[in-house]
């Protein structure tokens, strides 16, 4: 089944505290959607309202057409990762699965085959106290899968996953979205966002700032390129005047980061000019650059 998550109108308040407001987007099936914000911005409270664990102040959120509350069994149809120290420290990686698969009527052969599935089998019957923060973010990801369920929505996950980590849960969602399946994942992670993401929604102060595209967002602003060499300043005045916005990077004498031209124009213009670099590097990916001027204009200009 295809689940279409929508919020809509959504506010929530915290005593003085407005954490979203007027919020509305839809997330869709077949995609792996980035949900970007500063701290703070309100992507766990989002997360958490979609999920049933709070009330909305205004507004909805709907899974498939339905509050999260109404659907019969949820965790057929939802997994989640909110909290990965969520796990009773005592209880063994393969008893929390084991609990959590009887508590939502879950075929307990399922068990097995989701530690597989996260790597951890290894460490099945290690008490939870004795994961790595990386081993604990793998059995919660084993039990957001437990149900085998249509859409996914998980708060930070790559956070304690190591390198080979990271690739294997981006190939993870990516193979879910092809299969028709809803991801919502938060990440600070621009880069690797860029890599995984289909679509993001970017929020900040509790509001919507965008939903769009990687590829539109990323290729609407340029990143940046490292240039490093002891004759770089030379090129500065023509970089300039090509229309680039060029910056001194902090404690280097002769390094300079460029905006607004790629790494090969760049290149033949220090090529022409007899320049020897050192380094020309893309440094800030296009989404990340992106990102930066969504939420700096948002600061500045509230
Ligand atoms: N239970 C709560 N009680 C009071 N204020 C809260 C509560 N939960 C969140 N807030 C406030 O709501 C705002 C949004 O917080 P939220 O955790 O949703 O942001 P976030 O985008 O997930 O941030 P981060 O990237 O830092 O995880 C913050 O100002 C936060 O202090």
């Amino acid at each position: 089944m295809e689940s279409t998550i929508s919020v809509e109108g959504l506010g929530k308040r915290y005593g003085a505290t407005v954490a979203v407001r007027d919020l509305s987007f839809t997330v869709e099936p077949g995609k792996v959607t980035g949900f970007l914000g500063p701290n703070g911005a309100g992507k766990s409270t989002t997360m958490r309202v979609i999920l049933g664990l709070d009330r909305p102040t205004t507004g909805r959120a709907l899974i498939a057409g339905v509050p999260y509350a109404s659907i019969p069994a949820p965790t057929r149809v939802v997994g989640s990762l909110l909290d990965a120290g969520a796990v009773h420290p005592g209880r063994t990686a393969r008893a929390h699965l084991g609990w959590i698969a009887r508590a939502s009527g879950v075929d307990l052969r399922r068990v097995g085959a989701a530690l597989d599935r996260v790597g951890i089998a290894h460490a099945a019957d290690r008490p939870a106290a004795a994961l790595s923060l990386g081993m604990r973010q793998r059995l919660g990801l084993a039990a957001a899968l437990l149900g085998d369920p249509s859409v996914l929505i998980l708060d930070e996950p790559l956070n304690g996953l190591d390198p080979q980590g990271i690739v294997w849960l981006r190939g993870l969602l990516k193979e879910f979205a092809d299969a028709g399946g809803t991801v919502l994942v938060s990440s600070h992670l621009m880069n690797e966002m860029q890599a995984t993401a289909d679509h993001v929604i970017v929020i900040a102060r509790g509001e919507l700032l965008a939903s769009v595209g990687v590829a539109e967002l990323a290729a609407r602003t340029a990143g940046s390129v490292r240039v490093d060499g002891p004759g770089a300043r030379a090129l500065v005045p023509e970089l300039r005047q090509r229309g680039a916005r060029v910056e001194h990077a902090p404690a280097t004498p002769d390094a300079f980061d460029v905006t607004g031209l790629d790494p090969l124009e760049i290149g033949r213009l220090a090529l022409g000019a007899g320049v020897a670099l050192r380094e020309l590097a893309p440094r800030r990916t296009g989404l990340e650059a992106a990102f930066m001027d969504l939420t700096t204009s948002e600061r500045t200009s509230g």
